[in-house]
């Protein structure tokens, strides 16, 4: 009779690493006397000091989104190549590892979700903050009611000259930055108006109110958006900008990129 190594065996049988995500330091460590295997660590720090390390922006909640997101790290990173076959351990129930999905990894299905943190104009730090924003914003909406918000991150010049002002710009002469609390807070109270805001690529804020004017031709969005979506989609197939888009409607935060939706998250799965 076989045991059951022979049955679950076959889940890390000829893998060409392993890939663990977010592991505790002695879970990390005992890889170390594993022989012939190479080990990536995925997660939003590198707290284990591993030597081969993939950051994530988010602890995705979904399994399939955070695998998906890490190996689309690893390849471009190049610690993993296409068609690679590979265990990855990741934590679904609790605190620890619990769960191990056997995946190859697969360059076609490249999203750019990477990209958009790494490979951007704006610094990763900063779509990562306004990332971070939207989904805050998306669990708590304004004073409790849901609130939408567009936010075009880098290529602010091209951006400007995409766009127009609804209003005065409150933040005409300042030089306040995403990630700073204050700004967090005066962002969120400006999200109640119209419009977008368009940040730098090194994280400043340029403009709040603007009315984005890109062409939309050919721009394929999810049916159901309005303007909000289609202008944000639109402005990144014509700059080098990403946008993040929160929905008042469905209370979803999507990123698109060169004109294509590469992400959409729930913010209350955070
Ligand atoms: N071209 C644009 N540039 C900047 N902001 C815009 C543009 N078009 C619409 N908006 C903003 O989006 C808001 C919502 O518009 P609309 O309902 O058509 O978008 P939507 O994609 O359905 O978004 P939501 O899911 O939040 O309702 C508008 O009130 C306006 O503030
Ligand atoms: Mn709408």
């Amino acid at each position: 009779m076989a045991g059951l190594d022979d049955v679950f065996g076959e889940l890390f049988a000829s893998i060409d690493a392993v890939v663990l995500f977010s592991p505790s330091g002695s879970y990390y460590e005992q890889f170390a006397s594993v022989d012939d295997v190479d080990v990536i660590v995925v997660g939003t720090e590198n707290a284990v000091g591993a030597e081969t390390f993939v950051e994530l922006p988010l602890e995705f909640e979904a399994i399939t989104e955070r695998i998906r997101f890490g190996l689309e790290g690893a390849l471009e990173q190049g610690v993993i190549e296409d068609g690679d076959e590979l265990a990855c351990a990741t934590s679904v129930f609790g605190d620890g590892i619990d769960t191990v999905s056997r995946v190859r990894a697969d360059a076609e299905t490249h999203t750019g979700i990477y990209d958009m943190f790494v490979k951007s104009r704006a610094d990763s730090e900063v779509t990562k903050a306004v990332l971070e924003l939207a989904i805050e914003l998306g669990q708590k909406g304004q004073k409790g009611k849901p609130v939408g918000a567009l936010f075009v991150v880098g290529d602010a010049g091209k951006v400007m000259n995409k766009s127009r002002p609804l209003s005065y710009n409150p933040f005409e002469k300042s030089h306040v930055h995403v990630g700073d609390p204050i700004v967090n807070v005066m962002l969120k109270e400006f999200s109640r108006l119209d419009g977008a805001f368009v940040i730098s690529d090194a994280g400043k804020i340029v403009s709040a109110y603007r009315y984005l004017e890109p062409s939309a031709e050919g721009i394929d969005i999810p049916k159901g958006l309005g303007a909000r979506h289609m202008s944000g989609a639109a402005i990144t197939r014509d700059t080098n900008a990403i946008s993040i888009v929160l929905s008042e409607s469905d209370g979803l935060v999507r990123a698109f990129k060169a004109g294509e939706l590469i992400l959409e998250v729930d913010p209350e799965a955070y």
